[in-house]
């Protein structure tokens, strides 16, 4: 019983960790998940390509979750292939863990319904089948792994969410309920220094000092002003959590929107490719490595 699926990484308009609400919007850069079931085997047993001492926990985790509520507990493998750097503040644990469960709900012959979440916006009640879920549901499969592997601190339902359904979406991720989602086409131009930053290292407590300022990102985000909301949780995060402010200043004369992504080090602006153009040749002289892609309207998908 095999499934393949694929999920897009995201970039943050609004990091949770300050009041548990945040945003983010999906970008062009995929993880692929292949995930084999075979019922004569009690553990699952996952691959990353490209890093082969990474943590597999929660892709391992992911399948464990699926085959509890919708097999019987089958065993098996995971393989993920990645486009998004991993700890790089792209939601590369997002990718993987929605990857990963349409994977495991493909291999067992489960249909997936509802792929931009709209129908649960409109307030239809969530599908009562067995054999039947929503992308979101499932995506709330991948947040419940993450949380039990401790790779998140608020479960990270807002980046999960982006990925899922793509465009541009704001969660509570307390109750891991999206409280609205739009689309929007922007070029992306995404800087990544050499360094990692793993979310379950941020600093938390300093976080909560920029409450109101976070409040005030929130405000911003569901007036539809993202690329203003962006723009002040770049540098409200950016001095919580230490990171320089420079590339942010650099891009704000030409970008749209411009911040430090998720607990970083990746810095991410959005705005029209002829604009983005100059922010690239002032961030090509930087360490580390640039990315040109787009919005994702369409979040993940089984193959
Ligand atoms: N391609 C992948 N396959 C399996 N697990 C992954 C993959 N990418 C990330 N992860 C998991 O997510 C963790 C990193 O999560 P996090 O620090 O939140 O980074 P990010 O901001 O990129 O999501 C890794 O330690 C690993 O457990
Ligand atoms: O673990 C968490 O709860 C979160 C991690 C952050 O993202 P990264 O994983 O990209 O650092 C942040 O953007 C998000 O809103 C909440």
């Amino acid at each position: 019983m095999k499934g393949v699926a694929s999920a897009p990484g995201a970039g943050t308009v609004l990091n949770a960790l300050a009041t548990h609400t945040g945003a983010a919007f999906g970008i062009d850069v995929d993880t692929t998940a292949t995930v084999d079931l075979d019922a004569s085997v009690e553990s699952v047993t996952g691959e990353i390509a490209a890093a082969p001492d990474g943590d597999t926990r929660l892709i391992e985790r992911c399948v464990e979750l699926v085959t509890e509520r919708f097999g019987n507990g089958e065993g098996g493998t995971v393989h993920t292939d990645s486009e998004v750097p991993m700890a790089a503040g792209l939601k590369s644990s997002s990718a993987a863990a929605n990857a990963t469960v349409l994977a495991a709900l493909d291999a067992l012959g489960v249909s997936v319904v509802d792929p931009t979440g709209e129908g649960e916006l409109d307030g239809e009640a969530a599908v009562g089948a067995s054999d039947e879920i929503t992308y979101l549901d499932a995506c709330r499969l991948g947040v419940e792994a993450a949380r039990d592997v401790g790779v998140t601190i608020t479960g990270a339902f807002d980046d999960a969410a982006a990925s899922m359904v793509g465009g541009v979406v704001v969660t509570d991720n307390d109750t891991d309920e999206l409280l609205a989602r739009e689309t929007r086409e922007w070029d992306v131009l995404v800087w990544t220094p050499p360094e990692r930053a793993y979310s379950a290292d941020a600093d938390v407590d300093r976080c909560g000092n920029i409450t109101e300022m976070a409040e005030l990102v929130e405000e911003l985000a569901l007036d539809g002003r993202y690329g203003k909301a962006m723009t002040v949780n770049g540098l409200a995060y950016s001095a919580a959590l230490d990171f320089a402010t420079d590339p942010a200043v650099e891009a704000m004369p030409h970008a749209e929107g411009v911040s430090l992504s998720g607990t970083g080090p990746s810095v991410v602006a959005v705005g029209d490719g002829e604009s983005l153009a100059a922010v690239r040749e002032q961030w090509a002289a930087r360490d580390g490595s640039l990315l040109e892609t787009t919005t994702r309207t369409e979040g993940a998908r089984i193959q």
